[in-house]
């Protein structure tokens, strides 16, 4: 798991952690009232180190319900995963907001915690440009030490790269990959072969295996959380070459998945752990609380794919 780097930006050769490898996006948990749940929290983070053997926690992304949170309880939900996690798993932190002086607080802050990596979401709402995203990239990085990987994930943003655009991101030798959730397999190619040296995470779950085909370095995503086994085999199969077993086992994942979305994505994820005892809690609103019929319906999909 840990690698010897001797990279440019740091001071001296220290041990990193390898970022490769399979991330749960670590999902939020609420109370009913809408705060935090830390016991929630806790016993997710438990259950993606010692149940579903991740490589790695992807902390404030999108299936963290991040944007809808204040600075101080995504620094909380920062420190509770780096308390409960130690050094068990690899940590990776979404700073990113459209809040540039909060991003490079947070950045700051979880580098004080111990944090493997940050990375951080295009800015969105607004329509910056090139000129302007890149620049906040630069001012994220400016005052740490830390490696980076650009999350960039078009259809929530609104925000798209070209070859060239990323070749101008990359330049900045802390931002060391990118976590591609597109669905473009011409431009991940693209990718893949013009930044042979750059990590590339597949960011939707139900692309792994032609994501592996192409040769990602990992994939960070929320239903990981739920369907870890199925994910590593489909990883290690398409690495191995064996396509058509991973295929299959890709096929089940996509019926799983494709029941999860139609029943409310992150707190389908969550009824289904806490089918495995895990009291993951409720979602923030404005995103809707659980119904009895999608309680029946999260009690279906578990008897059916567990
Ligand atoms: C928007 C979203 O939730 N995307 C997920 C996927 O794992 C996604 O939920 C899954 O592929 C189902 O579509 C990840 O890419 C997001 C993610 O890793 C994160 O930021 O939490």
């Amino acid at each position: 798991m840990h690698r010897n780097f001797n990279h440019p930006i740091f001071k001296e050769e220290i041990i990193m952690r390898d970022l490769r490898g399979l991330y749960s996006a670590l999902l939020g948990s609420f109370n009913e009232d809408g705060s935090v749940s830390e016991k929630g929290l806790r016993q997710i983070i438990r259950h993606n180190i010692d149940h579903n053997k991740m490589d790695g926690l992807y902390v404030g992304g999108s299936t963290g319900e991040n944007f809808m949170l204040s600075t101080d309880e995504k620094k909380r939900i920062f420190e509770i995963a780096k308390d409960e996690a130690k050094d068990d798993i690899t940590l990776m932190a979404q700073v990113g907001s459209v809040n540039l002086k909060e991003s490079i607080e947070l950045a700051k802050f979880v580098e004080d915690l111990g944090y493997d990596a940050i990375s951080a979401v295009t800015p969105f709402y607004y329509k910056f440009d090139f000129d302007e995203v890149h620049h906040y990239y630069e001012r994220i990085l400016e005052g740490v030490d830390m490696r980076m990987v650009i999350y960039f994930i078009p259809f929530l943003t609104g925000v798209n790269f070209s070859i060239e655009q990323f070749k101008t991101l990359f330049e900045n030798k802390k931002i060391v990959g990118v976590k591609f959730t597109q669905g473009d397999f011409y431009l991940l190619e693209r990718m893949r072969k013009t930044f042979p040296d750059k990590l590339i995470f597949a960011g939707f779950d139900e692309m792994l295996l032609p994501a592996t085909v192409l040769g990602i370095d990992g994939a960070i995503g929320s239903t990981y959380n739920v369907n870890a086994e199925r994910a590593r085999q489909i990883y290690d199969l398409a690495r191995a070459e064996k396509i058509s077993e991973a295929r299959a086992i890709q096929h089940v994942t996509n019926d799983l998945i494709t029941d999860i979305l139609d029943n409310g994505l992150y707190g389908t994820i969550k009824l289904l752990l806490e089918e495995q005892g895990i009291e993951a809690g409720c979602c923030r609103e404005p995103m809707k609380p659980y119904t009895p019929e999608m309680r029946t319906r999260a009690k279906e999909i578990y008897k059916k794919y567990f």
